[in-house]
């Protein structure tokens, strides 16, 4: 429950709260301080000499979604309204700063509305079977001080508005339209959106012209048998800016004096209820402040939203927003219950009883005894009732099918519906991403048969000739070998040619040498071997020196016995040389 209210005399301040739109990419970023989740600061610049520090009941930074702020905004609204209040939540700010977005959304991100039939939805599935409800919508534009009815394709009629002390303030004529499901819903936004006014400005491609208020009636019947009604109105403003601002002219200029004319109506019944010496609310000097009167200083529970840009180029605007919004926290409003009075749901359920009755007298009547005449034409007759009866059950079920039953899970319903639809979908997803994986492993598959057949032809080949070169080999092997045998066993010969040659040496050395130990001392002979080197240019020993040979030797009288040289001193031949 709200915590701001006087429990006793029902009097509860305007909550107020700004949203802060993202920041686009290649804007800079005004002064803009976010302090807490309560304050924000605008610091000095441009068209503003002080800084300045506002308070609200709660700041939604660019982050927030859409969700997050459903809840803390609009969800205790939906509870109090299922209990019998009135509510209204309007959307204030400059063009292009989100007010649509946060009141409907867009594709991807429900807006408020959505939201509150999905909660609607779910809190009645969830109630007692013995309790019903009745949604009925209507969506109204406010356009150069003209009312225009959205949910009517056809309708281009300035609607009155109108006021009586049962109904309140009210538009003649103006379709209302019940709901069941969220489908119904979306579809009624999509419509309504379609017929509204928008024209291009400086400031939005898609700029909304008018102001519109979405209402939402909920009549419940309680398991005790009593009867209320809440209301909400969803109220998304035409943007705030000064004409200037919008860089408008010819239509889009008067569109933007009507629309600052009311939005400084309501700006002049804000004032003059924060202001409480006042003791006239000028409501009745535009539509939208006639339409708005029980939401400012009535008996409703109100809201408002103020969205801002956060760039440089915008800071005057938020500066001008955030001082209106300051304003608009200041009105008390007080808070009461709806009177209990003739609901559309009671009427509804009223005419369902009469016409069972109906049905069942036309049941009694195929029952009773017939006269002659009417005898006559019985098959006439008979199947006059049979028509009847089936238009009797058509209405009866139109009304019932009107009517929301507590405890059927109308979520649970249209969840499991769109369960199904989701897992076909998923499935369907599944099916085909499997199917692509197939046909690419088949692709791949058949790519790699290719390459392996063209590998395993170029293998063959490649066996082919390396079987080709292992002969070759074996028979260059084979050659080899049969050579290395030859030359084997011509080795063998050579070894034993050497060997013979060897022993053929030795023994004629060995001749050699008795003949010269025969004829030379020993001690000559160490002589000459120590004098001689074997020069391998020549291939012979030669002597180290000159002085040994030829006639350098001294000659002697060799002692020969029996042709033999006997006691030879060999040292004495050349006794001169050292
Ligand atoms: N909080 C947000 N998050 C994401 N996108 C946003 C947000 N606020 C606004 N936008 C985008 O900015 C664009 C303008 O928003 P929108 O039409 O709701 O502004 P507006 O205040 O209703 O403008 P106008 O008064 O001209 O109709 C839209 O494309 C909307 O999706």
């Amino acid at each position: 429950m709200n915590e701001s209210i006087d429990i006793e005399t029902g009097l509860e301040n305007v909550k107020v709260y700004i949203r802060i739109c993202p920041l686009q990419s290649n804007k800079i970023c005004g002064n803009i301080e976010f302090m807490n989740q309560q304050a924000i600061k605008l610091c000095k610049s441009v068209g503003l000499n002080d800084e300045k520090l506002f308070q609200f009941d709660r700041v939604f930074q660019a982050e927030t979604t859409q969700m997050d702020l459903y809840q803390i905004v609009a969800a205790p609204l939906v509870d109090r309204a299922l209990c019998g209040y009135s509510g209204t939540i309007f959307a204030y700010g400059q063009s292009g700063t989100g007010k649509t977005y946060t009141i409907l959304g867009d594709a991807e991100n429900r807006g408020i509305v959505p939201n509150m039939f999905s909660h609607l939805l779910t809190r009645i599935s969830l109630a007692d079977s013995q309790s019903a409800y009745l949604l009925t919508v209507t969506f109204l534009e406010i356009y150069n001080e003209q009312v225009r009815d959205l949910l009517n394709n056809n309708s281009n009629t300035n609607l009155e508005v109108r006021e009586s002390p049962e109904l309140g303030v009210y538009v003649k004529n103006l379709s209302g339209v019940t709901v069941e499901s969220e489908a119904q819903i979306q579809e009624l936004i999509t419509q309504g959106s379609k017929n509204r006014v928008i024209g291009s400005t400086n400031l939005n491609e898609q700029s909304s012209r008018s102001h519109t208020i979405f209402g939402i009636r909920i009549e419940a019947k309680q398991e005790d048998g009593s009867t209320t009604f809440g209301k909400l109105n969803l109220v998304d403003l035409a943007g705030s800016e000064r004409v200037s601002k919008s860089l408008v002219s010819g239509v889009r200029l008067r569109e933007a004096v009507k629309i600052n004319l009311s939005l400084s109506v309501l700006g002049n019944v804000i004032s003059a209820l924060v202001d409480r010496t006042s003791t006239f609310i000028p409501y009745r000097n535009s539509k939208l402040t006639r339409l708005l009167k029980e939401s400012l200083g009535g008996n409703c529970l109100t809201s408002m939203i103020a969205t801002i840009r956060p760039e440089m180029e915008n800071i005057e605007e938020t500066y001008y927003t955030l001082m209106y919004a300051d304003r608009a926290k200041k009105i008390q409003n007080c808070v009461k219950k709806n009177k209990e009075n003739n609901t559309v749901l009671q009427s509804f359920e009223n005419k369902i009883k009469e016409l069972q009755k109906q049905l069942e007298e036309l049941e009694g009547c195929k029952g009773k005894k017939l006269n002659r005449k009417t005898k006559e034409c019985k098959s006439e007759i008979l199947e006059h009732l049979q028509n009847e009866k089936t238009k009797l059950l058509d209405k009866i079920h139109v009304l019932q099918k009107k009517i929301l039953v507590g405890g059927e899970n109308l979520i649970e319903k249209v969840q499991i519906q769109k369960n199904i639809m989701d897992s076909n979908i998923v499935q369907l997803k599944i099916l085909d991403s499997s199917h692509q994986l197939l046909q690419e492993t088949l692709e791949n598959k058949t790519s790699e048969k290719t390459i392996f057949q063209r590998k395993s032809s170029s293998l063959q080949e490649e066996d082919k000739l390396l079987n080709f070169q292992i002969e070759e080999v074996e028979r260059k092997i084979a050659k080899a070998e049969k050579l290395l045998y030859r030359k084997e066993s011509e080795y063998q010969n050579e070894i034993s040619n050497l060997l013979y040659t060897n022993k053929c040496l030795a023994r004629d050395l060995g001749l050699t040498e008795y003949i010269m130990y025969k004829t030379i001392d020993k001690a000559d002979m160490d002589y000459i071997k120590r004098n001689m080197f074997w020069d391998g240019d020549m291939q012979e020993y030669r002597v180290k020196s000159i002085a040994h040979c030829g006639n350098n030797l001294k000659k002697i009288n060799l002692n020969i016995e029996n042709n033999v040289l006997v006691n030879v001193n060999i040292s004495n031949y050349y006794k001169d040389y050292p």
